[in-house]
């Protein structure tokens, strides 16, 4: 499997960002002087309340959101708009209908232009490596949702983009898909080396996935804490839900959010 280019210096950079959406009602500060510096590899999870602006800031990385102030970067370059080097994986896999699971995961290829016998190898690769071996043509309907988030996995990590973004992925798998989703993209991240930010509601989630957590205060989103994850780099999702060193974790980040914020 490719692994994604080793760089050095800082991965994702974000130094004071504000966020305010103005309409002629209403004005809202979604972020508040926001500043995270995340390095290459690194598997950041970020936790907090609904509304506190967890998806702005995936979106700001990506240069879908413009901050009002502050500075972002990405591998080292300021983010002025679109972001190219990324993959994006959101709540919904929003995948084309009438097309098949391979063909859905080349759409990314079709879109960037790549050369076809490369993006035809990985894409391969990638369904090899998430199970999805014989279910190539398969259409999202015919696919379970664990499946059809696989695809659309498969279809942001098909340039092996440098920076993986994920707008809570699993939230809408049953308890027991998620896990095991949860264990399969460890795998992969530890795998292809790829930097990681995802955003969930799970605070089991945001342990075993993470090399970090960050949790954000209610809206306007503030950064309140970052806690190390003390865990082994290579995680068995059974083993870290009985290691002390998650129950410890877990309930400082449940003291954090409140008992609201905590779906656990
Ligand atoms: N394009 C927009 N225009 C106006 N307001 C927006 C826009 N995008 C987000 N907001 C507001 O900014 C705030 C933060 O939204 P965001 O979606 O980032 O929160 P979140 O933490 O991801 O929420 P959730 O956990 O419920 O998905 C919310 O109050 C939301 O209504």
């Amino acid at each position: 499997m490719t692994t994604a280019p080793a760089r050095a210096g800082t991965a994702i950079g974000m130094a004071g960002v504000t966020v305010r959406f103005s309409s002629r009602r209403s004005q809202t500060t979604a972020l508040d002087d926001v500043s995270l510096d995340i390095e290459p590899g690194e598997f950041v999870t970020i936790v907090g309340p609904s509304g506190c602006g967890k998806s702005t800031l995936l979106k700001i990385v990506a240069g879908l959101v413009k901050p009002t102030s502050g500075e972002v970067s990405l591998l080292e370059r300021p983010v002025r708009g679109p972001q190219k080097d990324i993959g994006f994986v959101f709540q919904k896999a929003a995948l084309l209908e009438w097309r098949g699971a391979r063909a859905n995961i080349l759409l990314q290829a079709e879109m960037r232009g790549m050369d076809r016998t490369q993006a035809a190898r990985r894409a391969d690769e990638l369904i090899e490596m998430t199970g999805l071996a014989g279910f190539e043509r398969a259409l999202p309907h015919e696919l379970s949702g664990g499946m059809q988030q696989r695809v659309a996995l498969c279809r942001a990590l098909l340039h092996a983009p440098p920076v993986l973004l994920m707008d809570e992925p699993f939230g809408a798998l049953d308890a027991l898909t998620r896990e095991q989703m949860n264990a399969e993209l460890h795998r992969i991240w530890r795998e292809t080396g790829t930097t990681v930010v995802l955003v969930t509601h799970s605070i089991a989630e945001a342990v075993f996935l993470g090399t970090r957590v960050v949790v954000m205060s209610a809206r306007p989103g503030r950064i309140v804490r970052t806690f190390a994850v003390e865990l082994p780099t290579h995680r068995d999702y059974a083993q870290v839900m009985s290691d002390p060193r998650f129950d410890r974790l877990a309930t400082d980040l449940r003291g954090l959010l409140g008992s609201a914020a905590a779906n656990h």
